[in-house]
């Protein structure tokens, strides 16, 4: 059963992925969990960047994606049920029947699959559409008797996506990304403002290191529900932690009545 709704230690593991070697990206993932949950405290939640398992490599994706996502599920069922924390798995390359899709998967404390969430919005700035299949349904899930929603990298531009999973309960919302630079102001900002209008969490991963001519800045971020930075990593490879109090998403939402005070019928 779940156990009532309280303050999470969550922790980030701000990879540098390898383009193209999803041997050497398990290896340093699994490294990267075991120095998260030997924290003290231990996270209930670990969660990953965007594409961890393959990172950019969209020419060979076809080849290097993992068929229904079995080879990730398998390693990280195993850890979360050994760790006794839940997995906010990044998303993955994942080959399906019908092409390659980006999708974060999300598993609990027992190991099993609680939710799923594959990018609506492909960035067509690096040719996702050519490469990978594009999600139909938002990213929903429940962890500990708390609602929360995902979003992946770019879905962030789209602060409807962010409005409807805020309406439909969402009061934390996970983001993980590879989002690189020179747009860090973009990433700051536009988490900000998700944060700031939905009265909610923003929970952020990204990805660091360089993938051929991209370089990626880090900067994974955990901002609560008035728009503060609770936690910010710097460009280097990390474990950023940070505890957060879904109670804080009531508070400020009873301050600031933004929800009460919509006029969806004028707009
Ligand atoms: O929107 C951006 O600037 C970055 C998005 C991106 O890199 C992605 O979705 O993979």
């Amino acid at each position: 059963m779940d156990e009532p709704s309280r303050p999470l230690h969550v922790a980030l593991l701000q990879m540098n992925i390898k383009a193209g070697d999803p041997d050497a990206n398990f290896r340093r993932l699994g490294e990267l969990l075991e120095e998260a949950v030997a924290g003290d405290p231990k996270p209930d939640i670990v969660m990953f960047p965007e594409m961890w398992n393959t990172g950019y490599a969209l020419d060979r994706i076809e080849e290097l994606a993992d068929p229904q996502g079995k080879r990730t599920l398998a390693l990280l069922g195993e850890y979360a049920r050994k760790h006794q924390v839940h997995l906010l798995a990044g998303s993955i390359a994942e080959r399906r029947d019908d092409g390659v899709y980006n999708t974060a998967y999300v598993l609990d404390r027992a190991g099993a699959v609680r939710a799923s969430y594959s990018k609506i919005h492909l960035f067509r700035l690096m040719e996702e559409e050519k490469h990978l299949q594009a999600g139909d349904r938002p990213g929903t899930l429940e962890l500990d008797g708390i609602a929360a929603g995902m979003m992946i990298c770019y879905d962030i531009r789209f602060p409807e996506l962010a409005r409807r999973l805020a309406l439909g309960g969402a009061r934390m919302l996970f983001v993980p990304a590879e989002w690189p630079n020179p747009r860090l102001h973009h990433w700051r900002t536009l988490l900000t403002a998700r944060a700031i209008e939905n009265q909610m969490y923003v929970i952020a991963c990204n990805r660091t290191g360089t993938s051929g001519a991209t370089s990626f800045f880090g900067h994974s971020m955990i901002i609560d529900p008035w728009g503060e930075v609770v936690a910010e990593a710097g460009e280097a490879e990390t474990v950023l932690r940070a505890v957060v109090d879904p109670a804080l998403t009531e508070e400020v939402r009873g301050r600031i009545p933004v929800f009460e005070d919509r006029r969806p019928a004028l707009y």
